[in-house]
């Protein structure tokens, strides 16, 4: 079946390679604010998903993100893919702005709580990510996913594998 013409996103994105060679040179909190700067651009996953970093502090992360209907699952909702992805994001930069230069990281869990259905027509999404403690080894963090009245949508759970040279 073929799609709906009146309905349609044209998707630009920047190669990946230069944030990925600063993201080696920097530390994380250095490398998440030159991001925020405009020094770099934003990976390709945020262009295609609509979602932007707002701020980077030591130990938390905010991204927002617009939802729109090419979000939403057929269920009438936007697709909990979305909340995933986004606090994926939070907690993972949450936990890169405790890291020093040249030590990388990846989430190896994520544990999502659906609280309140997301909607295309909910408004500028938040997530918050938060480093809860750190390690050697493995950083525990939080998130949750806020609409623009406070209101928590989903909240998540995670740990993230640091990866020494
Ligand atoms: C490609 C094919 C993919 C197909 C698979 C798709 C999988 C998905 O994407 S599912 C989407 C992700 N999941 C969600 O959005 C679930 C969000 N959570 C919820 O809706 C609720 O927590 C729910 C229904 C699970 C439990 O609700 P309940 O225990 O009754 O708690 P309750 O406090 O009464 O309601 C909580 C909120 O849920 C919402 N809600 C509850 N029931 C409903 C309903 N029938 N319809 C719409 N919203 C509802 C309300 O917004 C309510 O918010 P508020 O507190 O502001 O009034």
């Amino acid at each position: 079946m073929a799609p709906d013409p009146d309905r349609k996103r044209t998707i630009t994105w920047d190669d990946p390679k230069p944030p990925l060679a600063a993201s080696r040179e920097l530390d994380g909190l250095a490398f998440l604010r030159a991001m925020i700067a405009g020094d770099y651009p934003p990976p390709p996953i945020s262009r295609l998903m609509n979602f932007w970093l707002v701020s980077a502090d030591p130990g938390e992360a905010v991204f927002e993100c617009d939802p729109g209907e090419y979000h939403d699952n057929p269920l009438g909702m936007v697709h909990g893919g979305l909340a995933c992805t986004l606090l994926d994001s939070a907690v993972g930069c949450a936990a890169h702005t405790t890291l020093a230069q040249g030590v990388g990281y990846t989430s190896i869990d994520l544990n999502v709580s659906y609280l309140r259905p997301v909607l295309s027509t909910t408004g500028v999404l938040r997530a918050r990510g938060r480093v809860v403690k750190g390690g050697q080894r493995v950083i525990f963090a939080e998130g949750v996913l806020e609409d623009a009245a406070g209101r928590a949508l989903a909240t998540a759970t995670s740990s993230l594998l640091v990866l020494r040279p």
